[in-house]
């Protein structure tokens, strides 16, 4: 919708049966200018693709379609941590498309604002400098602001925690634990998500960015969020619709893995792991955190 505004737009899905009101995105019409295909070759004539899916479905996703898309400039939204190979969407792209250019988009940003046409500043990350900057400007309009990075580790590892630690802040608040409680595991989790980033190669600096600790902040603040909402029934006790996408439920436990093979520190994804799985308890989870040996910070 967003994109739109710069020129003619082909959006293809699976499933296109919602004509020009797709339920995933309630009140929004697709402007004239979005042509919309459940052809995927028509939709892939195009030199500049943006990928918008789950990333836990982007693998198979490329499995079956890798060979349209390949030579193209493929951006994906995706924030996640694949569980199957413990990568990020970048190396999927890389490893599926090897003569594609990739970049990530993301940042702080619901699809409903930026559908609305309500100012909203992004990251994009490319690792080829001069592709990133032409990718920069081909997707900035009046209201979509982006800035730039070569630091694509950095900028997708930041979506991808930023959830996980959504996820956290939800139960905090679910469970009644205050919006104290709240501040330090934004905080705490920041250290984390900074702390893992490193480990895997990401500058500081781009954790300190939109793509880090701007979405950070907005994810775990906003009832807008699925992975807050996710995280809020976990502490409530309360069911949680599981056609919804959350993110930060699988690449929880893909950070646990990594973690795990890295000797990483990572108690706050640790516990949001366990409480995904269904296998501890907010109580014990929020025990376990306050007990553990006291630290520097
Ligand atoms: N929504 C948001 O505000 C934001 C989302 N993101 C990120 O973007 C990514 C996508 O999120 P979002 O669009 O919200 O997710 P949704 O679950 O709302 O939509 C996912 C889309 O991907 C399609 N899809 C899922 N699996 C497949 C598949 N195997 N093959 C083809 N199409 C598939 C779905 O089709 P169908 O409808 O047929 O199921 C749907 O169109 C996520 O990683 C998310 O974290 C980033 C920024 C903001
Ligand atoms: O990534 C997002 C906002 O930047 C969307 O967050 P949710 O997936 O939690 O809704």
């Amino acid at each position: 919708v967003a994109l739109s505004a710069n020129g003619p737009v082909t959006l293809w899905a699976r499933d296109t049966g919602w004509g020009r009101d797709n339920p995933r995105l309630p009140g929004v019409s697709l402007p004239g200018g979005i042509a919309v295909t459940d052809e995927l070759s028509a939709a892939t004539q195009a030199d500049m693709l943006v990928l918008a899916l789950p990333a836990q479905a982007l693998g198979g996703f490329l499995a079956d379609h890798a060979r349209l898309l390949d030579g193209k400039h493929l951006v994906s939204t995706a924030k996640g941590i694949d569980l199957t190979r413990l990568t990020g969407p970048s190396a999927l792209l890389a490893d599926a498309c090897p003569q594609a250019t990739v970049a990530v988009l993301t940042g702080p940003s619901f699809a409903a604002d930026i559908a609305r046409g309500l100012p909203t500043a992004l990251t994009l990350a490319c690792a080829d400098a001069d592709a990133g900057r032409a990718l920069q400007h081909a997707l900035s309009t009046p209201v979509l602001r982006l800035y730039r990075t070569t630091d694509v580790a950095g900028a997708e590892l930041g979506g991808a925690l930023k959830n996980v630690i959504a996820i956290a802040a939800g139960v905090v608040i679910g469970a009644g634990l205050g919006d104290s409680a709240r501040a330090a595991i934004i905080t705490r989790g920041f250290a984390e998500m900074t702390r893992l980033a490193a480990r895997l190669g990401a500058r500081p600096e781009t954790l300190s960015g939109l793509s880090g600790l701007g979405d950070l902040t907005l994810t775990c603040t906003s009832a807008q969020s699925r992975n807050f909402r996710y995280g809020q029934a976990l502490g409530a006790r309360q069911p949680f619709d599981t056609a919804t996408t959350v993110e930060g439920a699988a690449t929880a436990r893909a950070v646990a893995a990594l973690a795990a093979r890295m000797a990483c520190d990572m108690p706050i994804a640790a516990m949001v792991a366990r409480l995904a799985e269904g296998t501890m308890t907010v109580d014990d989870a929020a025990q376990h955190l306050m007990t553990r040996p006291l630290k520097e910070e």
